[in-house]
């Protein structure tokens, strides 16, 4: 039986709430053998973001070299990148071994107002690594970088998945933990429809790394053979269930509880 190995390219977070943290120990949790190439260290708690000490760019291409030269990537994702150059190196090393399960999370600005992606980057995501997406997981506030309109309404949403997609990401799925309201609404675009994906607001301010774990799964999906819409299904309710079974740790926003959907299924 072979073991579906998947790659994170992405931050180190010390608090181990997101980046690289956050991305192991769910594609353990989902049954998948989990690898790394990290692109910078950043001093971290759930208090915010103290420091970025960003990696030589070589430095993350040569770590995706070893293990895929090596080991072998069966899906992978991205996450904070930083600067153009470390883009430009990674998008060069996912094309050179011709890897099409990528799902890319267009990491920008941590909850707490951190920058983790240099404004003059932007044009290098848009131009390097977009085209290389099977699926582009944006937020509210990257979609509307990444699109440049301002999202109000589930058509401005729409409209921005659309232009998203023109740079050549094959599936868009903007994520809704910024939703005001009781419900969130993560939504689905594959180039020619929309699937709203619809769930209840969890109340809780322990959210930190939600948008790096839900990226993860999907890779993780995506690396055990499911569909795009099957991955992104299982990603939300790993998602959802972290949220729920909060943690409490720390004193700001605590990091999610990656045990949760596997604990649950063991006592079903
Ligand atoms: N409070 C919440 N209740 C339920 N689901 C949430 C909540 N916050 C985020 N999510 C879900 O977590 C995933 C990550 O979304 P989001 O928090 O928007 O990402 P990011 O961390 O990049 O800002 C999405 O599937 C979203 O619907
Ligand atoms: C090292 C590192 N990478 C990514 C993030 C951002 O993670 P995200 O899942 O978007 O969660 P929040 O920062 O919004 O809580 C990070 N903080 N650190």
């Amino acid at each position: 039986m072979s073991i579906p190995r998947a790659l994170t390219i992405a931050g180190s977070d010390s608090g181990g709430g997101a980046g690289i943290q956050a991305d192991l120990k769910t594609f353990q949790e989902l049954d998948v053998f989990g690898m790394s190439a990290i692109t910078a260290i950043t001093v971290q708690n759930t208090l915010g973001v103290e420091k970025v000490y960003p990696l030589p760019p070589e430095a993350s291409a040569e770590q995706i070299r070893a293990v895929g030269s090596d080991i072998g990537v069966d899906a992978l994702k991205t996450g904070m990148l930083f600067n153009a150059e470390i883009i430009e190196l990674v998008a060069r090393q996912i094309a050179s071994f011709g890897w099409r399960n990528v799902v890319v999370d267009p990491v920008m600005i941590a909850k707490g107002g951190a920058s983790l992606l240099l404004t003059e980057a932007i044009q290098a995501m848009k131009e390097h690594l977009l085209p290389l997406a099977l699926i582009v997981t944006p937020n509210i506030p990257e979609a509307e970088v990444l699109s440049g309109i301002q999202i109000r309404t589930m058509e401005d949403r729409r409209e921005a998945a659309k232009r998203i997609a023109e740079h050549g990401a094959r599936t868009v799925v903007i994520k809704g933990g910024h939703d005001q309201g009781d419900r969130v609404i993560d939504l689905l675009y594959d180039g020619s429809a929309f699937t709203g994906l619809a769930g209840r607001r969890i109340e809780t301010k322990h959210t930190h790394g939600t948008g790096c774990t839900f990226s993860a799964a999907i890779a993780a999906g995506l690396a055990k053979g499911l569909t795009v819409e099957r991955a992104v299904e299982e990603a939300r309710a790993f998602i959802q269930a972290a949220i729920e079974d909060t943690l409490e740790l720390g004193r700001g926003h605590g990091p999610t509880n990656h045990w949760a959907y596997c604990r649950r299924r063991v006592q079903v």
